[in-house]
């Protein structure tokens, strides 16, 4: 079990230094925070699981992610939530979209570039046990 802990330990490290890296391209900053319904009043009624890139670094910290799998779902909900609310066919709505599909792409090069697989199937096989 100490040595599952060390595992995860590992993972959360990892899941930090990709997501701050995300959170630092300026590419992203309209994905670093939670969106401000005061700016944008219909957002909640059309998006019902808001996601952000400070609220994933926040689930790291509670240890909400016990595999890279888990945290890329939550990386798929920010995309998929932004493919969502952008659908038209406007210069302003494309160009979230892009940014959108270039976060996706950025978190999953990061994870396979940086994760070997067998760390990754360890962390699959804590989920399992669980
Ligand atoms: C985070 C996210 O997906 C987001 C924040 S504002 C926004 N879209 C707009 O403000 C308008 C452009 N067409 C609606 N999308």
């Amino acid at each position: 079990i100490c040595q599952e802990e060390n595992t995860l330990r590992e993972l959360r490290i990892f899941l930090r230094d990709i997501c701050a890296k995300l959170a630092r391209n300026k590419q992203f900053f309209m994905f670093t925070k939670p969106v401000d319904v005061e700016e944008v009043p219909d957002y909640l009624d059309i998006i019902k699981e808001p996601m952000d890139l400070e609220t994933l670094m926040s689930k790291i910290d509670k240890h909400s992610y016990i595999c890279a799998r888990d945290f890329l779902d939550d990386i798929d909900l920010i995309v998929r939530n932004a493919l969502e609310y952008n659908p038209d066919k406007s210069a302003e709505d494309k160009h979230i979209r892009h940014r959108a599909c270039s976060l996706r792409d950025k978190a999953y090069a990061f994870i396979k570039a940086e994760m070997d697989s067998d760390f990754e199937d360890t962390c699959r096989d804590i989920r399992e046990k669980r």
